[in-house]
């Protein structure tokens, strides 16, 4: 399978700190990654780097096939959806939900007075029906609950059929229903034919839905642990990687980690 995302070696420093160490990590195209680690580990800069949205100190990075120091970045980055809060808080609340997800045809958030093609029209409408929003197209997306805004994000970073998908915490903040309901169909999403590579950073095992193959495990910065999901989440691993104790189990694809006893 080809190889959709290498990093080498990766550091980024900031302000003197060394908050992603030395990261070597490969992602092929068939793989769905979870991204784990306590907060500050570096998992949202990983993704940055991945997104070709920060520019690491040192090491090397490869998406898509392209050398991100020297590719024109125009050209990679609308192959690549990336999900996020930082990109969210730039969407106006005010903007409806079909535009936000059109717009992303044009790697802008807002819409002015761009003319759309029908084609793109078309396929945000089809893009908005498989994440169940088809009826909310025209609503605003300040207007949405916390559920259905995760899922618009979504479906802006799916609008350009991308070979790339970067989920940054996409279950984050939602109550229990509309995270089942978004890890379903994420997970269907995850296994249907032709989906892109995904990778998805979150804090909770138990938000990984089924359909991921693989895990990467940081933890100030440093790999912990990369590789398929049996063999990195286990309690060992995973705490060494929280630091603590932990007991995990797995459920018909499912997996859920608490503080052993
Ligand atoms: N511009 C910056 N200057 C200094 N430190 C920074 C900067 N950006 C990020 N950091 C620090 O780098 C560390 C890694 O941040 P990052 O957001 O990548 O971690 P994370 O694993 O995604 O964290 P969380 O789980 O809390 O979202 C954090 O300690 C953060 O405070």
């Amino acid at each position: 399978m080809p190889t959709v995302l290498q990093l080498t070696d990766v550091s980024v420093v900031r302000n003197g700190s060394r908050i992603v160490d030395d990261v070597s990590w490969t992602v092929d195209s068939d793989e769905r990654w979870v991204v784990l680690g306590p907060n500050g580990a570096g998992k949202t800069t990983v993704l940055q780097v991945a997104a070709a949205q920060t520019h690491p100190s040192s090491g090397g990075v490869e998406v898509l096939g392209e050398d991100v120091g020297s590719v024109d970045l125009f050209d990679l980055r609308p192959r690549i959806g990336f999900a996020s809060t930082t990109i969210a808080r730039r969407i106006p609340p005010t903007e409806k939900v079909i535009d936000v997800v059109l717009t992303a045809a044009y790697s802008v958030t807002g819409r002015w007075n761009e003319e759309y093609e029908n084609v793109d029209v078309r396929r945000a409408q089809r893009v908005l029906d498989e994440w169940k929003l088809g009826h909310l197209a025209d609503r605003t997306f300040g207007g949405l609950s916390d559920g259905e805004q995760k899922r618009v994000q979504i479906a802006r970073a799916v609008m350009t059929d991308p070979e790339l998908l970067l989920l940054d915490e996409p279950a984050a903040s939602l109550d229990l229903g509309a995270r089942e309901e978004l890890l379903q169909m994420l997970g269907g999403y995850a296994s249907s034919e032709g989906a892109p590579a995904i990778v998805m950073v979150t804090h909770h095992v138990e938000e990984i839905p089924r359909g991921f193959t693989h895990a990467l495990l940081l933890s100030h910065g440093k790999v912990q642990a990369a590789g398929p999901l049996a063999e990195v989440l286990t309690a060992e691993i995973l705490g060494e990687t929280f630091g603590l104790s932990l007991t995990v189990t797995e459920t018909d694809g499912r997996f859920a980690a608490r503080a052993a006893s």
